[in-house]
């Protein structure tokens, strides 16, 4: 059966711009292609709704579908079945759904205990998606469709497997900000609740960042989870083994940063190994440029959250991190006693201020005059 045979029932009521969409952008299509089950059949309130709704609205059905399944993970009987408020009403189950695999004792309860203080302040609660649902633009990526063509092109993608048979959809999570944003708050909490529903989890974080051992992710305020700390997330692969790695279902990746192989990880196991990964880490380095692969994710993530941290010099939120040694490498682990959250003005005149200091040292080192003050 052809692409253009299955979706003939929703092409003959909505008119040649929406086959031409349908072709290139549905994925019920190209799924009842790929597990060779006959046509999605839109239920009698879908018909009429395709038969008098405009072709961006069709689109926007399509992408309201949630993250983990959208078109996707719905069945057959699920459309048949189903109405238009069905399918919206989906939005009110919790983003990490239902467990589908059990945890096995030795992680779940023992290994990926966290210890129980948590100090999350609103902005890390709201990003752990406690507070309040993650909004259904955030969950439900309107990129999808859009990106379908270029993705089409990535050679990462690979075909769904062999049996046809999904338990699960991936998904990837993106908590960024500046240092002392509460992104390894949010990330716990958020590891936290994946445990609390039975989830088979793994957190991971950079061995370059040995600030608190090796064993635990440690947020600012002491809260803490049981990790393993790798070089990259290839190693993460290899050292917990193919049984383990397909168990599992949430990934929390901490310092993301400083992973060279982030983007093609994450792709991977999103896309190919249906994992749901929650991703934290700095978008920006201490002179706000991109840091690492973080922001490579953006094109391919479900949800995207940036915090802020409080400035320390004037107590408004702080977009940016602040370099407060001489050091100029773009990766140097540390603290409060490197690194300070900022506002954007404290960020620019900080900068300076330091970027005059070095100066002076620099030619007072050598016996050059100092530069004049401006
Ligand atoms: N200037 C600051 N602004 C916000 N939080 C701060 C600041 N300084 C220290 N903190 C502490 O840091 C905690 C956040 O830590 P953490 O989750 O590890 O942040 P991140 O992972 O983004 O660096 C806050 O809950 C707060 O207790
Ligand atoms: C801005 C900036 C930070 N780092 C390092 C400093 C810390 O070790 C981590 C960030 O930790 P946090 O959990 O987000 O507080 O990154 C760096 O190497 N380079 C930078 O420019």
């Amino acid at each position: 059966m052809s692409h253009a045979d299955m979706i003939t029932p929703f092409s003959a009521s909505v008119g040649r711009n929406c086959l031409h969409w349908a072709l290139t952008n549905t994925q019920s299509a190209l799924r009842a292609a790929t597990l060779n089950v006959p046509a999605l059949q839109p239920t009698p309130l879908l018909k009429r709704s395709l038969q008098t709704t405009p072709c961006a609205t069709i689109a926007s059905i399509s992408e309201q579908c949630p993250s983990r399944g959208g078109f996707q993970s719905l069945g057959r009987d699920d459309l048949q079945h189903s109405s238009l408020p069905r399918l919206r009403g989906i939005h009110s189950q919790p983003y990490w759904g239902k467990s589908v695999f059990l945890s096995p004792a030795s992680s779940s309860s023992s290994l990926f205990s966290p210890t129980p203080q948590c100090h999350g302040g609103t902005a890390a609660a709201h990003a752990s998606g406690r507070n309040s649902q993650p909004s259904t633009q955030s969950r439900c990526s309107s990129s999808d469709s859009a990106s379908t063509s270029s993705r089409s092109a990535d050679e990462s993608v690979e075909p769904p497997s062999e049996s046809g048979v999904r338990v699960a959809v991936g998904s990837i999570h993106l908590i960024m900000g500046p240092m002392f944003a509460g992104k390894t708050t949010a990330l716990l909490a958020r590891m936290q609740d994946a445990v609390s529903a039975g989830k088979k989890i793994a957190l991971v974080k950079s061995g370059i960042d040995v600030r608190y051992g090796l064993t635990d992710v440690v947020s600012h305020d002491g809260t803490r989870m049981p990790c393993l700390a790798v070089n990259t997330l290839q190693d993460f692969r290899t050292t917990i083994g193919d049984a383990e790695y397909d168990e599992l279902e949430v990934i929390g990746i901490d310092e993301a940063q400083f992973f060279s192989d982030l983007d093609a990880f994450c792709r991977q196991a999103a896309d190919r190994d249906h994992k749901e990964l929650v991703v934290a880490g700095l978008d920006g380095d201490f002179k706000r440029r991109k840091f690492g692969q973080l922001l490579d994710l953006v094109p391919t993530a479900d949800s995207i959250v940036k915090l802020s941290a409080t400035c320390e010099l004037c107590k408004q939120p702080a977009s940016f991190t602040l370099r407060t040694t001489e050091e100029t490498e773009t990766q140097v682990v540390g603290g409060a006693d490197k690194y300070m959250p900022v506002c954007r003005k404290h960020w620019v005149e900080g900068t300076y201020a330091i970027k005059m200091a070095r100066t002076f040292l620099r030619r007072s080192k050598v016996g050059e005059p100092a530069p004049a003050a401006k």
